[in-house]
């Protein structure tokens, strides 16, 4: 199957409608609804939005007609819907982030000296998340980036709302909070995935207003993502990163834009809840407002903040390489949170297998007389389970599990 017919397959269409969320989703905001009617004037139109919204009246706004978490954020309310209030035991409770802690940071400068590769190897195993700078990207290449994705997010709603009608899911894709149609309480988030397609089809159809700069960036990370893969692979036991495996570990990279909008009420909500990423390793640029947590090793509900650091890249390893891997590496759950004040953006590149590739452990991690922990499966599989629920931490990797 190629990505095309992988995408188009993905049931991740936000038209679904939410009859049964719906019903669940006002049982649980009985008492929070309020009554009183917002009028906000934006721009030369008057902007009505009902606080007793129905979910379908907000998805209305939200996704068909593509304003998204920025609109309602751009309505300045004093207080966020009740569809985006998280149960108490969802929020981050502060008293849980570890004081004075944080994941390593590494020099990528000399990345093929063994101190630098075993340093990279035990931030993978012991942090799942680590932190490099001197990986030779430009800073005005980053910088470049970061403020198209920002121009992105700030077109009008009607031409997002035109690019989503007119963009093959395949290789563009603009979305609110993460899987709306499975989600119970929606996530403060609005993104766009960015398929690395071909060169046709990038030119074709991704946005022209960040298109240039975002493909330099890619350019530039891919040639990171392959150093890093050697190296990961490398310690347990594959010694060559042929194209076979190439093309199971990053066939399909997929580049993402997160908009967290300034939030009135931060802490009832979820930038992101809790998660693993679904993909060999993720590759994240980080503005410097900060608002990534990763859990912490004690096995409890400890977080660890990660704070920004000007030109670093936050890698972390996904489920499919702790499933190739047979555990050697562990996907790390992370989430991220608002800003009272600021608007924040992340930018993920998802290294994923390609979708008709088969993962499953490593001849050689199982060489040993490992017992296979996990079975073998199509990634689109994976993929499309994934996006079928809503996040609910490291609950995906089971659907792989022997
Ligand atoms: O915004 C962040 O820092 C994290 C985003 C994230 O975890 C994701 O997009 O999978
Ligand atoms: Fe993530």
């Amino acid at each position: 199957m190629d990505v095309e017919t992988w995408y188009r397959h993905a049931p991740i269409t936000e038209e679904t409608v939410y009859f049964d969320m719906m019903n669940k989703v006002d049982m649980i905001n009985k008492g929070f609804l309020l009554s009183s009617l917002l009028v906000q004037p934006l721009s030369l139109t008057l902007v009505y939005f009902p606080m007793s919204s129905t979910r379908s009246n907000l998805t209305h706004f939200l996704v068909n007609q593509a304003n998204g978490v920025k609109g309602l954020a751009d309505l300045n309310l004093p207080t966020v819907p009740p569809q985006y209030i998280q149960p108490l035991q969802a929020r981050l409770d502060h008293t849980k982030i570890v004081p004075r802690q944080s994941i390593p940071i590494i020099d990528f400068t000399n990345w093929e000296d063994p101190d630098v590769q075993n340093s990279i190897f035990d931030a993978a195993v012991e942090w799942g998340f680590f932190q490099i700078i001197n990986h030779g990207i430009p800073f005005k290449v980053i910088d470049d980036l970061k403020a198209s994705v920002h121009r992105f997010f700030e077109l009008p709603a009607q031409e997002k709302k035109s690019l989503k009608e007119s963009s093959p899911p395949e290789v563009v894709r603009l979305a609110t909070s993460f899987s709306p149609h499975a989600e119970l309480v929606l996530e403060w988030k609005d993104y766009l995935q960015l398929v690395y397609a071909s060169e046709e089809k990038i030119h074709a159809h991704w946005p022209a207003i960040c298109k240039d700069q975002a493909v330099e960036y890619m350019k530039y990370c891919e040639v990171i993502i392959r150093k890093l893969l050697k190296v990961l692979l490398k310690k347990v036991n594959v010694e060559e990163l042929d194209k076979a495996r190439e093309d199971t570990l990053m066939g399909a990279m997929i580049l993402g834009f997160n908009y967290y909008p300034a939030c009135p009420e931060p802490e009832v909500v979820s930038g992101v809840a809790p998660h693993s990423d679904i993909s060999s390793i993720t590759v994240l640029l980080q503005d410097d407002i900060g608002g990534l947590y990763v859990r912490g090793s004690d096995g409890g509900d400890s977080w660890i903040y990660v704070p920004p650091v000007e030109g670093a890249l936050v890698i972390n390893i996904g489920d499919v390489l702790q499933i190739m891997s047979n555990e050697r590496y562990k996907s790390i759950e992370h989430r991220a949170v608002a800003n009272k004040r600021k608007t924040r953006i992340s930018i993920p590149i998802f290294v994923n297998p390609a979708p008709d590739a088969v993962i499953g452990p490593l001849s050689e991690v199982l060489e040993n007389g490992d017992k296979p922990k996990y079975k073998q499966l199509l990634y689109s599989d994976y993929f499309k389970y994934f996006f079928s629920k809503a996040h609910d931490g490291k609950k995906t990797i089971e659907f792989a599990m022997i």
